[in-house]
């Protein structure tokens, strides 16, 4: 079985389907791109896999190391205890708190460290704690953030904020990663930028990575498979230079070029 299977999976909003009997087969380790015109149901499509909302049908399964789980109903704490983390269209950061404190605490939820354990500061406690703010330290440096560690994240540029979402949900220590439109209002500059460190992110933690993103140029350069929505519906499928050149996705973007 691959590694995340989506089987006829449906979302009603009233009269309207969101997402419409889509059905995706991701592979470990592979690197999805999603794409389609506003509206099209691609961020409906995360909070059903990240368990924000229930399906109306399908079925969504997970293989992970303790056998093929069904994330139908599933709370999205519980799901990204899985191993499925995310990133928000809208930056979700605490805002007054440290750059590095936004990763601490995204951090505690997956250690699921008791309030009792925090309140009795045992030197156990101290040096897991010391352990977390290395490997918060290490994560942040990666994403070229560890100069602002002690920052309030208000203080960040706005395209320090995104990468520190990415950050926070790499701290949960996921297998697979859901970014949904991570370039969205970076520079050209900002954007590669960003697209060299998610396919370094990947290659360097094994990740399996599915992003929905407007921004063509990262889209095309780093996924190896493209998924194309379109009133809630999939109509096509295929590696980016498949996808260029389908004439129903052509059609959807109203002519315009991708
Ligand atoms: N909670 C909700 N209640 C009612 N309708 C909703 C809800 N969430 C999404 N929709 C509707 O479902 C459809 C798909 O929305 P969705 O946000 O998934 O599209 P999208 O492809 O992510 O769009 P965009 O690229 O603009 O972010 C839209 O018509 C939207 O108005």
């Amino acid at each position: 079985m691959s590694l995340l299977s989506v089987r006829d999976l449906t979302k009603h909003f009233g009269g309207l389907a969101a997402v419409s009997n889509v059905s995706m087969e991701i592979d470990e380790n592979e690197l999805v791109g999603i794409i389609g015109p506003n509206g099209a149901g691609k961020t409906t499509f995360f909070n059903l896999i990240t368990g924000v909302y229930e399906p109306s049908e399908g079925t969504i399964e997970l293989a992970t190391a303790e056998g093929v789980k069904t994330l139908n109903g599933m709370k999205p704490d519980k799901i990204n205890g899985y191993g499925i983390a995310r990133t928000f269209q809208n930056i979700r950061l605490f805002k007054e708190q440290s750059v590095l404190e936004n990763v601490l605490v995204a951090m505690h939820r997956e250690q699921g460290n008791s309030v009792i354990s925090s309140l009795l500061r045992t030197s156990a406690h101290y040096e897991t704690e010391e352990r977390l703010r290395k490997e918060a330290m290490a994560l942040l440096d990666i994403f070229d953030l560890a100069a602002v560690a002690n920052e309030k994240a208000r203080n960040l540029a706005y395209g320090q904020q995104r990468r520190l979402e990415i950050v926070r949900a790499l701290a949960t220590n996921p297998t697979v990663l859901f970014l949904d439109e991570p370039a969205a209002g970076m520079n050209p500059n900002e954007t590669a930028d960003l697209t060299a460190l998610i396919a370094q992110v990947r290659e360097q933690f094994n990740l399996t990575v599915v992003l929905i993103e407007h921004d063509m140029s990262l889209v095309m350069k780093i996924c190896q498979k493209i998924y194309v929505l379109e009133y809630g519906r999939l109509i096509a499928q295929g590696t980016p230079a498949e996808i260029q050149k389908n004439p129903d996705v052509i059609k959807a973007y109203l002519g315009g070029e991708l």
